[in-house]
């Protein structure tokens, strides 16, 4: 049961014009699809299947480390960890400060004019990243082998399904020269809240996250108000990413208390989210300034956060999230979920994850609906019910990939010929004042 090939394909797909604290999506996500060929034993062979950003970075380290796969156990998820550091780490000094990290991981934030070819050597943080996407496929694989689902290879279900909330975007109505997309505009509560109804209408999401630090505070308040008058029992979270300053935060905090279920990311760093935490009876959650082990300690200290959102992209694959769902116990954090936009293969993985994951107490964020319509596995087991997925059945993560889907949305990374997610050029380019300096309010 030995690795054969690594493929790595980059791909784009489509997406809407929802609005952040950095600019606006582009048309098109990039992201990469990992296929890791293994001899089954048998005279054939199976696939595990991962998925991961397509910042021309990851790409870069993904291949060096596909090349030394070969021959090697894919049931050595240790060895793995070994060979990304031993390749992609050495003994130079690398800055991985949160501000280092957070530049790279975030997928969000500008990249310089020029990139050469990804840094060696990666910031422990981004060989993690790396990690992380191969574990999964190399999870898939052996769930494949095994004729078990992931999750057993997890330790087991905790949960026969995983609760997910409805993401909520400020968005324009289509990209501009493009026709109006299916969501329609939402730039004021009105809009948000019709857009809340159409994704609770088709997915059956029990509670909704919006993401703020986009319109001035006031205006994300009334919003947040409007949806708890539609929806008077849903649990409700808002996430500025960092857009505010502390005072601005306090405000917002005091208006909204009773209101919210948590406070994402309002300031920076672990200091100013101690401080308001100190102030504040909303809980406060982050997947900015705890994105690693290392930032758990210092965030204890300063009582810095409330509740932690788990990413198995970063927090080192399926088995690092259920690891730091025990860290969290024994630090008192709640466990969410992150996302960034994606497709099936990472949903599945984040579903396998949650469903072996005890401490989970808040439904998952994932960006699926705005992104469904240009997945690269076949239909099947990824919808929602009553805002929820059923553990995908079937051996590893149990979603089987389209490979003519696949070509096609490789021919789409191919002809748009970028490497870097750039929200804040896309959006000065219709908006050259645009401010989009952090904190801005
Ligand atoms: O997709 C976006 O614009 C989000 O802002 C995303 O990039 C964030 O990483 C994320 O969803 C978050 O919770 O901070
Ligand atoms: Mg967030």
């Amino acid at each position: 049961m030995r690795i054969l090939e690594l493929r790595v394909t980059p791909i784009a797909f489509a997406d809407p014009p929802l609005l952040n604290a950095d600019g606006l999506h582009q048309p098109h996500v990039l992201r990469a699809v990992l296929e890791l060929v293994v001899d089954d034993g048998r005279g054939g062979t199976v696939t595990g299947l991962g998925e991961c950003t397509g910042h021309a970075f990851q790409l870069d380290w993904l291949t060096l480390v596909g090349q030394h796969l070969h021959g090697r156990s894919v049931f050595d998820t240790s060895a793995l960890r070994l060979l990304v550091d031993a390749l992609l780490g050495g003994a130079a000094e690398v800055d991985d400060s949160p501000e280092a990290s957070w530049r790279v991981w975030s997928d969000r934030t500008e990249a310089p004019e020029s990139f050469g070819t990804a840094p060696l050597p990666a910031s422990a943080f981004d060989r993690r990243r790396v990690y992380s996407a191969l574990e999964v496929a190399f999870l898939d694989a052996q769930g494949r082998l095994l004729g078990l689902p992931v999750v057993e290879l997890l330790g087991g279900r905790v949960r026969e399904t995983v609760p997910y909330s409805g993401y909520l975007f400020y968005k324009w109505a289509g990209h501009p020269g493009a026709a109006d997309d299916e969501f329609g505009e939402a730039l004021d509560p009105e809009g948000i809240v019709r857009q809340a109804r159409l994704l609770v209408d088709r997915h059956g999401f029990g509670s909704l996250k919006l993401k703020g630090g986009v319109m001035p505070p006031d205006e994300e308040i009334e919003a947040i108000r409007a949806l708890r008058r539609e929806f008077p029992d849903a649990p409700l979270r808002l996430d500025p990413n960092t857009a505010w300053t502390l005072e601005t935060s306090r405000r917002v905090a005091d208006e909204l208390t009773g209101v919210l279920e948590y406070l994402e990311d309002p300031v920076k760093g672990l200091d100013d989210m101690g401080r308001l935490a100190a102030e504040t009876s909303i809980p406060l959650a982050t997947n900015m300034c705890v994105v690693k082990l290392e930032d758990v300690r210092p965030a204890i200290l300063r009582g810095s956060v409330a509740i932690v959102l788990g990413d198995h992209h970063y927090w080192g694959g399926m088995r690092g999230t259920t690891t730091l769902g025990d860290v969290c116990l024994a630090a008192g954090f709640g466990l969410s979920m992150h996302s960034n936009s994606h497709l099936g293969i990472s949903l599945a993985a984040m579903t396998h994850a949650a469903a072996a994951t005890p401490l989970l107490s808040y439904a998952c964020d994932t960006h699926y609906p705005w992104n469904r319509s240009s997945d690269v596995v076949q239909e099947g087991p990824l919808s929602f019910v009553d805002g929820a997925l059923a553990i995908p059945e079937g051996p590893g993560l149990g979603v089987t990939l389209d490979q003519a889907r696949l070509r096609a949305a490789h021919e789409t990374y191919l002809g748009l010929g970028r490497e870097h997610r750039r929200d804040g050029d896309y959006l000065r380019s219709f908006s050259p004042d645009a401010k989009l300096v952090l904190p801005r309010w």
